[in-house]
């Protein structure tokens, strides 16, 4: 069966998927962390492998960068292809003084200004929050692998040119851990489709103090995220 964004069979996906926005990060996850990974999507270079790990059937597919583009491997994979999880594995800027460049952040909640949350029920301010479950299991598999994991708010901008000091000078002050791009419209779609989801984030940049990593250390960072990321995916 395919959808406009996926050709694939049923089956091909394994119930839980892990989902960077880059595809070369999903390439390197299923060649580094899957037993006999096999490429099961590749339409518009939205690289999609599905493999074992420990004899669990699990997959790996890209998003691609903002809200409109999650939204829509997210919602064909839960509703067309039997996915039950997904797990954003992504990158962010810190915005929190005491973060550092490779830190881990598990979303507890999704801030957004994105018009997609505002079209999704029209009039409401709706909460994008993960599954508690899989949020549950990820602190717990944080401690068993020895990842030092902050939970907390992130958000989730439509933008990441535009400068706007006073609202992330806003953000900052109301707690908020991080910027990226996608999960507070995973969670409404997880909301919508009845599914789970959570986000895990990697610290790239520090907007506050100007530090990034190169293109090649992004590529590198995703081992203790990914680690922490499939125990979750994968409990029960
Ligand atoms: O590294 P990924 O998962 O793509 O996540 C972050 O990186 C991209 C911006 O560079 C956006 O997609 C943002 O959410
Ligand atoms: O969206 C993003 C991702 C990484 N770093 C940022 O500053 N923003």
């Amino acid at each position: 069966m395919s959808t406009p964004h996926i050709d694939a069979d049923p089956g091909d996906f394994a119930p839980a998927v892990l989902m960077p926005g880059d595809p070369r990060r999903a390439q390197l996850i299923a060649e580094a962390l899957f037993d006999e990974p096999r490429l099961v999507n590749d339409v518009r270079g939205i690289l999609g492998y599905t493999g074992t790990i420990g004899g669990q059937p699990i997959s790996v597919m890209a998003s691609g960068m903002g809200c409109p583009s999650i939204t829509i491997y997210a919602t064909e994979l839960y509703r067309f292809f039997g996915v039950r999880r997904i797990i954003r594995v992504g990158t962010a800027g810190a915005m929190q003084e005491a973060l550092q460049l490779g830190d881990v952040i598990a979303a507890s909640a999704a801030h957004t200004d994105s018009a997609m949350a505002q079209a999704r029920i029209p009039g409401v301010s709706m909460s994008h929050a993960p599954s508690f479950n899989l949020l549950l299991a990820a602190v717990e598999a944080a401690a068993t692998a020895e990842v030092k994991m902050q939970v907390g708010p992130i958000f989730s901008s439509d933008h990441f040119y535009v400068s706007r000091p006073e609202t992330a000078a806003a953000l900052i002050a109301h707690g908020t851990l991080a910027v990226e791009m996608e999960s507070a419209a995973l969670y409404a779609v997880a909301a919508a489709e009845r599914a789970e989801a959570l986000t895990l984030l990697t610290v790239t940049d520090h907007l506050g103090r100007g530090e990034r990593m190169t293109p090649k250390q992004r590529e590198d960072c995703f081992l203790d995220m990914s680690t922490v990321a499939i125990a979750a995916a994968l409990s029960r």
